[in-house]
C-alpha cells in the first residue's frame, strides 16, 4: 500500500499570557490566548520517527513568552502575532510557514469618577445582574440583589505575605503582584430601596472602589480576603437598605514568567484560571442574620 501525507503541521494551543507595560504609575495590560502552528519539512518525523530539526511545541510555547517580553513598547495583538510568526520562519530553516492565532480578552481600563484608573481593568460586557425574590402567604417579601461574572484586575497594589509556611509551601511571599478575580456578590435588602437601579449602581461602584482604590495610585491589598471584606463593608455603607452581603472571589493567578534566556521583569505572566484560589464570605451589619448562599 502506498501512502501520502498531504498535510502536516504542529503547534502549541492555548498559551495564555498577560503582558504588562509599566509607564511610571500608569500600566498597560493585555491578556492573550496564543495558538501557534508551524508548517515544516518534517515528513521524516511521520515516516521514520526521526525528530531531527523539529521545533518542539514546548519551544514554541517558550518562544511566545520570549517574544512577548521583547515587545518593549506597548503593541497591538496584530504586531505581536507578526513578530511571533516572523520569528519562527526566520529562525528555523525547516519551517516554511508559521500560523499564529491569538484571542485577546476584552480587559478595559476602568474609568473612576471620570478619570482613567492607573492600573485597574474590568472585563467588558461579562457582568450579569441577578435578583432573587421570595414572597410568602404571610406577606413576607425578601429581595436579594446581586451580580456575577464581574471580572476585575489590577496590575499592582496587591501582595500576599506572612502566611503559614511548612514542607508543603513553595509559594514565594510577594508585595507586588497582579490581582484578578471574577466577582459574584449578593446583598439582601432589609428595607426596599426607592430605586433598585440606583441601589444596584451604588453597590457595584462600592465593590469597584474597594477593589481598585482611587484612579490615581489605587489601594494596597494584602490578600483577596482583606479586599473582599472591604468590598462588603463598602457596600453595606453605601447601600443603607442592605443587611447582609455574600461575596465569592476566585483568585485568578497571573504567574510570573522567566522567559528562556531572560528574567521576569514585571512584564510577562502565565494567565491561568485552573486551578485557582477561591475565597468567599458573608458580611453583615452586626446582629443581622446572614443570608444563605444562593
Ligand atoms: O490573597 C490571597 N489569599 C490566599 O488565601 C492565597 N493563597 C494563595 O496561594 N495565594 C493567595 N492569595
Amino acid at each position: 500500500m502506498a501512502y501520502a501525507l498531504p498535510l502536516h503541521q504542529h503547534g502549541k494551543s492555548k498559551v495564555r499570557l498577560g503582558r504588562v507595560w509599566r509607564d511610571g504609575n500608569v500600566h498597560h495590560m493585555v491578556e492573550w490566548n496564543v495558538n501557534t502552528m508551524l508548517e515544516s519539512d518534517m515528513g521524516h518525523a511521520f515516516f521514520k520517527g526521526e525528530n531531527t530539526g523539529m521545533t518542539a511545541t514546548d519551544t514554541q510555547k517558550n518562544t511566545v513568552y520570549v517574544v512577548a517580553q521583547r515587545m518593549s513598547q506597548k503593541c497591538t495583538v496584530e504586531q505581536f502575532a507578526i513578530a511571533l510568526a516572523q520569528h519562527f520562519v526566520l529562525t528555523y530553516p525547516l519551517v516554511s510557514k508559521a500560523k499564529v492565532y491569538i484571542e485577546q480578552k476584552p480587559w478595559n481600563r476602568v474609568q473612576m469618577g471620570g478619570l482613567p484608573h492607573d492600573h485597574g481593568y474590568a472585563l467588558a460586557g461579562t457582568e450579569v445582574r441577578t435578583a432573587y425574590v421570595t414572597y410568602d402567604k404571610a406577606g413576607k417579601l425578601d429581595v436579594t440583589a446581586g451580580l456575577k461574572e464581574l471580572s476585575l484586575l489590577k496590575t499592582t497594589q496587591s501582595g500576599y505575605e506572612g502566611f503559614l509556611r511548612d514542607e508543603y509551601t513553595v509559594l514565594p511571599e510577594v508585595n507586588d503582584r497582579i490581582m484578578a478575580s471574577t466577582v459574584t456578590c449578593t446583598w439582601k435588602y432589609t428595607n426596599q430601596p426607592a430605586c433598585y437601579d440606583a441601589a444596584f449602581a451604588a453597590a457595584k461602584s462600592s465593590l469597584l472602589d474597594a477593589f481598585l482604590g482611587p484612579a490615581k495610585g489605587g489601594v494596597y491589598s494584602p490578600s483577596v480576603q482583606y479586599t473582599l471584606y472591604n468590598m462588603a463593608k463598602n457596600l453595606l455603607d453605601r447601600v443603607p437598605q442592605s443587611e447582609s452581603v455574600f461575596l465569592n472571589m476566585p483568585n485568578l493567578h497571573f504567574i510570573p514568567v522567566n522567559p528562556v534566556g531572560s528574567k521576569f521583569n514585571n512584564d510577562v505572566y502565565v494567565a491561568t484560571s485552573e486551578p485557582h484560589g477561591n475565597i468567599e464570605a458573608v458580611v453583615t451589619r452586626r446582629g443581622m442574620i446572614p443570608h444563605a448562599k444562593l
